[in-house]
């Protein structure tokens, strides 16, 4: 691995870290943890884990993470959120604490633990198109769905079977992308590499505007 690869940062404050560090790098990018406000002033994109979506926010803030985040997001820094993740990078919240903040960017209203307790964790194979190939293995755990789009979202998957059929469960907008789904623990990186890719681009967009 060399430093011509993107270096992407995993927020580190809560949730599966270790398991988006190696997906990353099996992406073919470097990773590191991110944890301080100058870690995240010193990578090509960002992930934001499944964990626990209040914990999240509550650390985000102590930590004095926050507002470098957000400000860096709005430059257009690309980062990918899933599960909690995905909480994170809504707008909007349904079904959260009153208390409940997130970094937003995704034109989105997420309904937090909306499976239900009933089935709050559930497999299911997924047809991406963006991804491409064979269907992939989502793994729901105690996941939110996407309740409401904007309109420069684009739904990249929704639930295929069962109750919550068509729930839309992937997204991207510009360059932040989030899943309800967890492919860091499935062994199958092809959402990690679409997100790698996003991260090249913005690089490569980035030295050609300031040639
Ligand atoms: N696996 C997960 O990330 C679960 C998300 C969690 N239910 C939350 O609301 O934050």
């Amino acid at each position: 691995m060399t430093d011509s690869q993107p270096l992407i940062g995993v927020l580190a404050v809560q949730g599966d870290v270790r398991e988006h560090l190696y997906a990353v790098e099996q992406a073919g990018a470097r990773a590191t943890t991110v944890r301080r406000p100058s870690e995240v002033a010193a990578v090509d994109g960002l992930v934001i884990p499944g964990g626990e979506s209040t914990t999240i926010d509550k650390l985000v803030r102590i930590f004095e993470l926050r507002d470098p985040i957000r400000q860096r997001i709005d430059e257009g820094l690309p980062v990918y959120g899933s599960c909690a993740g995905m909480i994170m990078l809504a707008d909007r919240i349904t079904g959260g604490r009153a208390d409940q903040e997130t970094l937003g960017g995704i034109d989105i209203t997420v309904r937090r633990n909306a499976f239900g307790r009933q089935v709050d964790s559930f497999e299911e194979d997924l047809h991406i198109h963006a991804i491409g190939g064979a269907p992939m293995r989502a793994v729901f755990i105690r996941a939110p769905w996407v309740e409401e789009c904007g309109p420069d979202v684009e739904v990249l998957a929704t639930v295929e079977q069962g109750p919550a059929a068509g729930r839309v469960v992937a997204v991207r907008q510009g360059r932040l992308l989030a899943t309800s789904f967890h492919p860091e623990v499935t062994g199958d990186h092809r959402f990690h590499q679409l997100f790698v890719q996003m991260v090249r681009d913005a690089r490569a967009g980035a030295r050609a505007t300031t040639r």
